[in-house]
């Protein structure tokens, strides 16, 4: 049990890596807020699957892109399950595009979602963290996109590059108040964000999965241990770090 008796905040919780570390989350004992965007079937399972295990759970709409759902889902949440032990930053999107007609309307909303989201709900949490006292954890989810490019992701790369620069500096300004942040990279995991890129004719998925050293694409599960481990007490010395999981993609350049 690696949160008995916390409670874990996670964006974008109805599906993927978000509902897979929820669930987890709520198997090492914490109670979990889940803010979700139009999926409420999703989160509401994610819901029934945690209560299932004895533990509390809520699950509050809202877009992360609109500043004003960060307070109000930290403040929600606090009401509910009485504070707030570790953040998790998670929603995202990835709408794949060519860079040479990228529509500026797409690279504001990812901009939005992924980056502005990311900012405006790790100050809220913080906030709360510092109100309640007694330090705290800050997971978010980057991306091995943080680190290499991809021809159709050039409005988001540079935003999995922003939300690991953010646990970074983040780490500085709330060490003192014994809050760690710290980032997980994922390499490339079956999600929804990616099934119709991955189902493309061209052989896409055959090619990421010839990278993998480990032999396969990531699944959300892979990613809970991860993000789970670097919210708990046995990271308790872990700040401004970043974990790739990613069966390692990155490292296999030949
Ligand atoms: N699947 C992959 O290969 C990788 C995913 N990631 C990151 O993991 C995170 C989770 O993505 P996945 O689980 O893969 O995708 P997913 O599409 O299964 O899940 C994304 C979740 O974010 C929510 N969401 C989207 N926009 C939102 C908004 N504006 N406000 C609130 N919630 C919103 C969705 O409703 C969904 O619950 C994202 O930040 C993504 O960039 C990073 C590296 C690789
Ligand atoms: C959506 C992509 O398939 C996925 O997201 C990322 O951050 C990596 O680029 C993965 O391949």
């Amino acid at each position: 049990m690696l949160l008995q008796g916390k409670t874990v905040l996670i964006t974008g919780a109805s599906a993927g890596i978000g509902r897979a570390t929820a669930v987890a989350a709520a198997r090492h004992g914490a109670d979990v807020a889940l803010n979700y965007l139009g999926d409420p079937a999703g989160a509401e399972s994610a819901v029934r699957e945690i209560e299932a295990m004895g533990r509390r759970a809520l699950a509050l709409p809202g877009d992360v892109a609109e500043p004003a759902t960060a307070t109000a889902f930290v403040e929600a949440a606090t009401e509910a399950l009485g504070r707030v032990d570790v953040f998790v930053n998670n929603a995202g999107i990835c709408p794949f595009h060519a860079f040479l007609d990228m529509p500026t309307e797409v690279l504001e909303r990812t901009l939005r979602v992924n980056l502005h989201g990311a900012f405006h709900m790790v100050q809220a949490a913080a906030n709360q963290m510092v109100r309640q006292g007694g330090g705290g954890a800050i997971v978010a989810v980057s991306s091995i996109s943080a680190l290499v490019g991809g021809e159709f992701q050039t409005h988001y790369t540079p935003t999995k590059a922003g939300v690991h620069s953010l646990m970074q500096s983040a780490a500085i300004a709330l060490g003192r108040h014994g809050i760690r942040c710290n980032s997980v990279m994922p390499g490339t995991i079956l999600t929804d964000i990616n099934k119709e890129d991955l189902g493309r004719e061209d052989g896409k998925r055959a090619a990421m999965e010839a990278r993998i050293p480990l032999g396969r694409l990531g699944e959300p599960e892979d990613l809970a241990g991860p993000i789970l481990f670097l919210a708990s007490d046995l990271a308790r010395y872990v700040t401004g770090a970043a974990l790739l999981v990613d069966g390692g993609m990155f490292v296999n350049l030949q």
